[in-house]
């Protein structure tokens, strides 16, 4: 059998695809509102704004379908000034979110890695070349 790319299942895929991203959406979103510290970063944002923004941030997380046309993420947040701890606590939130939702460990590790590979995209630390 030739192993192609489509023959794995996305991390996507195994939780249950758009139907568990909305289900995340509805914990995730709120954790970071009920968090003192982020809730403020989505007070001018609508409902339909920031639901698109959970969603859109878990299927990329979660290797699903880029179906997102908008703005890089660099160039959506570093007008927003966010530093290291506000992302570390949206990370968080995000696999609180998992384990809340029985996602399995190795889903979860993979989640930490990507949180990991677009943290300097989206936070501005103030630090050049970090
Ligand atoms: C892996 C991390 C993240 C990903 C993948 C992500 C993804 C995105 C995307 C795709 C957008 C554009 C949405 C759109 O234009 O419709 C966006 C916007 C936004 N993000 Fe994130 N995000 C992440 C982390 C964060 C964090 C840590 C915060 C705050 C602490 C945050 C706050 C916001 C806000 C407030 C907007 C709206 C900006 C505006 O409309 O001007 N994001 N994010």
């Amino acid at each position: 059998m030739t192993v192609t790319e489509q023959s794995i299942p996305s991390y996507y895929d195994r939780i249950g695809g758009a139907a568990a991203v909305k289900a995340a959406v509805d914990v995730f979103y709120g954790r970071v509102l009920a968090d003192p510290e982020l809730a403020g970063y989505f007070t001018d944002i609508d409902m339909v704004g920031q639901r698109r923004h959970l969603a859109l941030m878990l299927t990329v997380v979660l290797g699903g379908p880029n179906e997102y046309a908008g703005r890089g993420l660099a160039e959506a947040h570093q007008p927003l000034g966010i530093p290291d701890a506000h992302y570390d606590l949206v990370g968080a939130h995000l696999l609180a979110t998992l384990t809340q939702l029985g996602v399995p460990a190795d889903v979860q590790d993979h989640v930490r890695a990507v949180l990991g590979q677009v943290r300097d995209q989206v936070v501005t630390s103030g630090r050049p070349g970090v």
